[in-house]
């Protein structure tokens, strides 16, 4: 028995099989990704499973989605290790008000959550697509939504509210926070491993989105996404945190809503930047001064929100990394711990070296004040101790 998870981003779902032993939800024996997903598109499915890294390229379709996931099912079912899917957890970012916890997913809920589309645009729709396809292709098997936003239910009024007229509180104009699962992972790792968890703990999900999420007694406390996952920190193609009089210059000048969202999430960030690319790694082998200029307003931005969470924390005792960006790039990290420095932190150059595996691993130094974690990010784990859960 096991349970598949299901991540349905803007241009790649992830898929991860999780099995059940003694009740208890293991680490994935079989990870994939389907590419090729949008209208009239050529899906693309890629798995690896005991150590076998797999691929097949499926013929042009109306309906990708349709196509890959008949295809998925032949291969879950044509082979006899691996073992029967039992139920199916999704990521779904955004759960609103009322979705503070994981849920069986049902056609209300459902609909209740296509409401959530225009607060989540560049997410929420791929995660629901996902579900109706998976529920199509799999109907028998019971679905379950795991929300980003449900992780950070615990911040306090004062940190979710904006300074806005009540009624908008009231309807629902708050921050939310996002990257819930993967923080629930991470400060899991974290609380199993450390003391010093328990107390003012920092953690930065460094990916294509990014994000910071404070926590005290392994609690969201503060977090720098906010109604939207546009705020905050800068990103591989996000603005992150912009005057809103930018906006309202914008708009004067012409720019209607679908030029405004694109601006914001799909031109700027690393990419707008830098002209060049929104992925790190590629920058990082660019030694043009565009290139470098991208990463240093990165590097300084992540400075900047993280002295905002600390200062909410009042002190640090954890910082831990996850995320592409955070769970593979030296620099990056040696930079911030170098400008975190007056906190007390200090990040050992060889174990930070060292840690650019699937590993868990400490990397601060011996004098460090502060931990220093590099935890690689389980979301898909999360999401299927979640379904195992409910079911
Ligand atoms: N070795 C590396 N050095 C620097 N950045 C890296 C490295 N490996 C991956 N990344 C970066 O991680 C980011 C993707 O993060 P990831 O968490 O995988 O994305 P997603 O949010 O899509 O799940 C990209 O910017 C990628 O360049
Ligand atoms: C919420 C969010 O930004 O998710 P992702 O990092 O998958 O884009
Ligand atoms: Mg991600």
């Amino acid at each position: 028995m096991a349970i598949l998870s299901v991540n349905a981003g803007s241009s790649t779902l992830k898929f991860s099989i999780h099995p059940l032993y003694d009740g208890h939800v293991q680490r994935s024996v079989l990870t994939g990704s389907i590419q090729g997903l949008e209208p009239g598109g050529a899906p693309v499915l890629d798995w690896t499973f005991q150590g076998r890294a797999q691929h097949r390229q499926l013929e042009r379709a109306a309906d990708p989605f349709d196509q890959a996931l008949r295809s998925l099912g032949d291969l879950l079912q044509g082979d006899p290790a691996v073992p029967t899917i039992k139920a199916i957890a999704h990521r779904v970012v955004h759960g609103g008000r009322k979705f503070s916890a994981s849920v069986r997913i049902t056609a209300p809920i459902l609909n209740e959550l296509t409401d959530l589309i225009s607060l989540a645009p560049l997410h929420q729709p791929q995660n629901l697509q996902g579900i109706r396809a998976f529920q199509k292709a799999f109907p028998s098997l019971p679905q379950v939504a795991c929300f980003d936003t449900a992780f950070h239910a615990t911040l306090p009024e004062v940190d979710y509210t904006y300074a806005l007229p009540q009624a908008l509180t009231e309807q629902g104009v708050r921050r939310y926070g996002f990257h819930g699962l993967s923080y629930q992972y991470v400060m899991s790792v974290l609380l199993e491993r450390s003391e010093q968890a328990k107390g003012r703990v920092l953690m930065a999900h460094l990916g294509n989105g990014a994000s910071l999420c404070a926590a005290r007694g392994g609690r969201s406390c503060s977090t720098s996404m906010g109604f939207s996952a546009l705020d905050g920190l800068m990103m591989g193609t996000r603005t992150g945190s912009i005057d809103p009089g930018v906006l309202l210059y914008l708009m004067e000048q012409g720019w209607d809503h679908d030029r405004l969202e694109t601006l914001l999430y799909k031109q700027s960030g690393l990419l707008g930047v830098s002209g060049i690319s929104a992925d790190m790694r590629r920058l990082r082998a660019d030694s043009s001064a565009a290139a470098l200029a991208a990463i240093e307003l990165f590097t300084y931005r992540a400075v900047r929100e993280s002295g905002a969470l600390i200062a909410c924390l009042g002190g640090l005792d954890v910082l831990a990394f996850s995320g592409g960006i955070g769970e593979h790039d030296i620099e990056l990290r040696a930079q911030l711990g170098q400008r975190l420095a007056w906190l007390g932190v200090v990040i050992d150059p060889l174990l930070n070296q060292q840690a650019v595996g699937n590993e868990i691993m400490a990397i601060h130094a011996p004098q460090s004040r502060v931990q220093v974690w590099v935890v690689p990010t389980d979301e898909g784990l999360v999401a299927a101790r979640e379904a195992a859960r409910l079911i």
